[in-house]
């Protein structure tokens, strides 16, 4: 996979190059590059932003920085094109769902807007010629897109084949498809099996190992219906057995 990131902060996107997603790229499994916005600024101050039309607080992402950055960094005659993923408050949500679905795409790249926003017709002149998604990662207000990149490319980098260890697979995430689908994290420990007076759950020690896949679906059940009850609403009755009805 190819991302492309957008930004007049390069150095938020650094993160991007450590650990998990270093060695990706280091092996080839994911290329990411980031471009400096201002790079397409034509003035002497490298002017990105300006006064909103019908006037209120801040300030607005000028269009041309950004039309001249998307011709360069997604050429109009690049086959495939890309699509472009653009961070807002309002957004839709970006959820796992959303990650598997991207993480099947070639060709990701990201416009981190700041200020009040990027104008709006840059992603309307965008949407003409690739695909524009405008993505949430949750209902708070962050500075601007950067944040929300590194989200997205962690939740994404990490479903690419390859990424994770065997012993760190995706199909053992809380969201993916199986009898955990949908139910957050239980709890999970490691030795000692004694720390400051607190013993590990016995059944983890047990070796015996239908109870403690049995114990750890109870663990996700209780967890996801005390924290997060509206998943607990959207579980596919079909998943439940006896037992899960009886928590
Ligand atoms: N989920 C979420 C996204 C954002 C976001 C995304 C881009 C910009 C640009 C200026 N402020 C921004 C905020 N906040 N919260």
């Amino acid at each position: 996979m190819r991302i492309d990131v957008i930004t007049i902060f390069p150095e938020y996107l650094e993160p991007l190059g450590v650990s998990l997603l270093g060695k990706a790229q280091e092996r080839g499994l994911l290329q990411v590059h980031v471009h400096d916005l201002r790079e397409w600024t034509t003035d002497a101050h490298r002017t990105v932003d300006d006064t909103p039309y019908g006037g209120g607080p801040g300030m607005v992402m000028k269009p041309e920085p950004w039309g001249r950055a998307l011709d360069t960094v997604a050429p109009p005659d690049a086959v495939p094109q890309p699509r472009l993923i653009v961070p807002t408050p309002s957004g839709r949500l970006f959820t796992q769902e959303v990650a598997i679905e991207l993480a099947k795409e070639p060709w990701l790249v990201f416009a981190c807007g700041r200020y009040e926003g990027i104008d709006r017709r840059v992603i309307e002149e965008a949407g003409t010629r690739m695909r524009v998604d405008e993505l949430s990662i949750g209902d708070y207000v962050l500075a601007g897109g950067e944040v929300a990149v590194l989200v997205i490319v962690e939740a994404v980098g990490r479903l690419l084949p390859g990424v994770l260890g065997n012993a760190d697979s995706v199909a053992d995430d809380s969201f993916a498809p199986g009898p955990m689908a949908n139910l957050l994290e239980g709890p999970v420990y490691t030795k000692p099996a004694n720390w400051r007076g607190r013993e590990v759950p016995p059944i983890l020690l047990s070796g015996h190992h239908a109870q403690i896949a049995r114990w750890r679906r109870d663990q996700a059940l209780r967890r996801t219906a005390e924290r997060r009850p509206d998943l607990i609403e959207r579980l596919d009755p079909a998943l439940l057995d006896e037992h899960d009805r009886a928590l």
